[in-house]
């Protein structure tokens, strides 16, 4: 069967559709990662995006049901050069083509995914259609233009009730904006006592689960759109130590005062040189943002840089000047890729042990 793609410029795309059937609109972006195509489908930071991967085999050691970061996909489409639709991997449980057919995800593969790529860095990540329907490009258009980009995805992806995963360790508070599964594994791995609560869940409400420590996960959208959310972060803070990720490092950003934009195109990959100021050292890190904070708006907060991203010099870490709280941009679970960065889990639960043998000296 084939497939369209359009994009907001007029660039029209053809090839075969590989998922399932049906259309979808969304903000077209491109991860450069060589692996890790399925933890990028389970990403919920996807959600309202379709994604095309730079690299051009797509699906060869198939799915399994071990490597999800999620309870399912929500990204809204799937874009590359070539799928594989027979997997070769002992791993391997299902070929990538059924695994969208099943979760109701449009795919579509034979495109020029470099051409692709070449124009988002040009003209910026954009909005596109996908469609399987038989329709003229002249009836996608309309239904493109008329169509709007998802605001409310972090409430989609979030759980809807709280939950846990006990543990003998200090007690963290993972706030759900649309984690991925590998920031509870992280700190199950560590003992830790996690409770996930959906992303609106007040700080009276937290204040009642006793946190030893408070985790803002990564997340779908625009920061600036989940305003309470905002809010809730800066009651929390000074009040418990605090470690944002991704969506919850610019929260985390917001609630002290700086400011936060959207990038041209983003950083979406797991090749991503990021360089820790205070000791000099580069790490290759996970990333998949399109916002980012604005460093030249931490003057007036009490938030200083501590991490930066060599391809571009963007902000991607934060800590406060006098409090125990601290922010990455990029993803230090290591899912997929680099394990360089499973350092700062283990600094954020030192901060909490710390915290404890305090209380109880
Ligand atoms: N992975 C994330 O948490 C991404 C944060 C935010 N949605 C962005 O695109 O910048």
């Amino acid at each position: 069967m084939r497939a369209k793609l359009l994009l907001e410029d007029g660039t029209k795309m053809e090839g075969r559709s590989f998922g399932a059937e049906g259309e979808r609109l969304g903000e077209v972006v491109f991860n450069t990662g060589m692996t890790g195509y399925q933890e990028v489908l389970t990403d919920p930071s996807y959600c309202g995006q379709i994604v095309t991967m730079t690299y051009p085999l797509i699906g060869n050691y198939g799915l399994n049901r071990h490597d999800i970061e999620s309870r399912r996909p929500f990204v809204h489409g799937f874009v590359v050069r070539e799928d594989a639709e027979i997997p070769s991997h002992w791993r391997s449980e299902q070929s990538i083509g059924y695994w969208l057919k099943e979760y109701g995800i449009l795919g579509i593969s034979g495109i020029d995914t470099r051409m692709l790529t070449r124009k988002i860095r040009v003209y910026g990540t954009m909005k596109g259609i996908l469609s399987t329907k038989e329709e003229s490009w002249g009836e996608l258009a309309e239904r493109l233009g008329a169509g709007s980009l998802m605001r409310d995805q972090v409430a989609q992806v979030s759980s809807r009730n709280v939950h846990a995963s006990p543990g003998y360790g200090p007690r963290v508070i993972l706030m759900d904006f649309g984690s991925k599964y590998g920031l509870q594994r992280e700190l199950s791995v560590r003992g830790c006592d996690v409770v996930v609560v959906p992303w609106n869940t007040t700080a009276e409400e937290i204040d009642r689960l006793r946190p030893d420590g408070i985790l803002l996960s990564n997340g779908p959208g625009d920061p600036k759109d989940v305003p309470e959310a905002i809010a809730t972060v800066g009651k929390l803070l000074g009040r418990y130590p605090l470690f944002g990720i991704c969506l919850g490092h610019q929260l985390f950003a917001l609630a002290c005062g700086a400011d936060t934009e959207k990038m041209k195109f983003g950083h979406r990959g797991s090749n991503h040189p990021v360089k820790e100021l205070a000791t000099g050292r580069t790490y290759i890190t996970s990333q998949n943002h399109g916002y980012a904070v604005k460093a030249d708006t931490l003057d007036q907060t009490p938030l200083t840089m501590t991490h930066v991203a060599l391809n571009d010099g963007t902000c991607e870490g934060l800590a406060h000047k006098e409090l125990d709280a601290f922010s990455v941009q990029y993803h230090p679970e290591a899912a997929p890729g680099p394990h360089d960065s499973g350092y700062l889990f283990d600094r954020f639960v030192d901060m909490l042990k710390k915290k404890e043998d305090a209380v109880h000296a």
